[in-house]
């Protein structure tokens, strides 16, 4: 069978919040999400934006969103996203006192389910939740900032999801989020991840559609590989 192709989901995290619509409108012919990095201040030290401007940038843009929210009480708000268009909303599992049963209410309000792990965070202890989730965000930082740099130990976590979903057949992305980059997505694709998150990589660039078209040749090449 021959290897899924890889997905890459642009961080708008790393884009300038003035322009919104225009960088999102920059990746579109490119990417293939447009991940939204949603921050509230508590969960993680940094505030980035909410559910309005999710619901205007929604209009703006035929990308998939990809929501990643870093927030407290994502029961509380996650639906929200699901009911504005998002195409996958993911939560936190620290965050999350319940994670199965909110996966069933994002995907009964018509997205997908995704479960996002923290640097300090085990995989193992959550393995057996993934069959409730459509993708597995694994965090190759500390959760709250952009432009970190990508923490290889992470590559275990993906190893180790990649066994389970491969022992269970299991239809899920494996999302790598976190200093991803040119010199980073090779290592991610070969530990397992197919769905790759960039920020910097791809604002920071000259040309970002280019960035994104040369970080998926990439990582199909690492993914071929057996
Ligand atoms: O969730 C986060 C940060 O917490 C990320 O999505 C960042 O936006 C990735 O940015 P780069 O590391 O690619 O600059
Ligand atoms: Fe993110």
């Amino acid at each position: 069978m021959s290897a899924p192709s890889p997905v890459v989901a642009p961080s708008i995290l790393a884009a300038d919040f003035a322009r919104l619509a225009e960088e999102a409108r920059a990746v579109e012919d490119a990417a293939d999400w447009l991940h939204v990095d949603v921050m509230d201040n508590h969960f993680v030290p940094n505030l980035t934006i909410g559910l309005p401007v999710v619901q205007s940038l929604r209009a703006a843009t035929t990308l998939p969103f990809d929501v990643h929210l870093m927030i407290e009480d994502p029961r509380r708000w996650a639906p929200g996203y699901a009911d504005a268009g998002a195409y996958n909303v993911t939560f936190h599992v620290e965050a999350s006192d319940n994670p199965v049963s909110l996966a069933k209410d994002l995907r009964a309000a018509g997205a997908k389910a995704g479960l996002a792990v923290d640097r300090d965070t085990p995989i193992e202890p959550y393995l057996d939740l993934l069959p409730s989730f459509d993708t597995l965000l694994i965090m190759t930082i500390k959760a709250g900032f952009g432009g970190q740099k990508f923490i290889p130990a992470m590559l275990d976590k993906v190893a180790a999801a990649r066994r389970h979903v491969k022992a269970g057949h299991l239809e899920m992305r494996i999302e790598v989020d976190g200093g991803i980059g040119e010199d980073t997505i090779a290592q991610a694709a070969a530990a397992g991840a197919d769905a790759f998150v960039a920020g910097t990589a791809v604002y920071g660039a000259q040309d970002p559609a280019e960035a994104v078209r040369r970080l998926r040749g990439i990582a199909a090449r690492a993914m071929a590989e057996p």
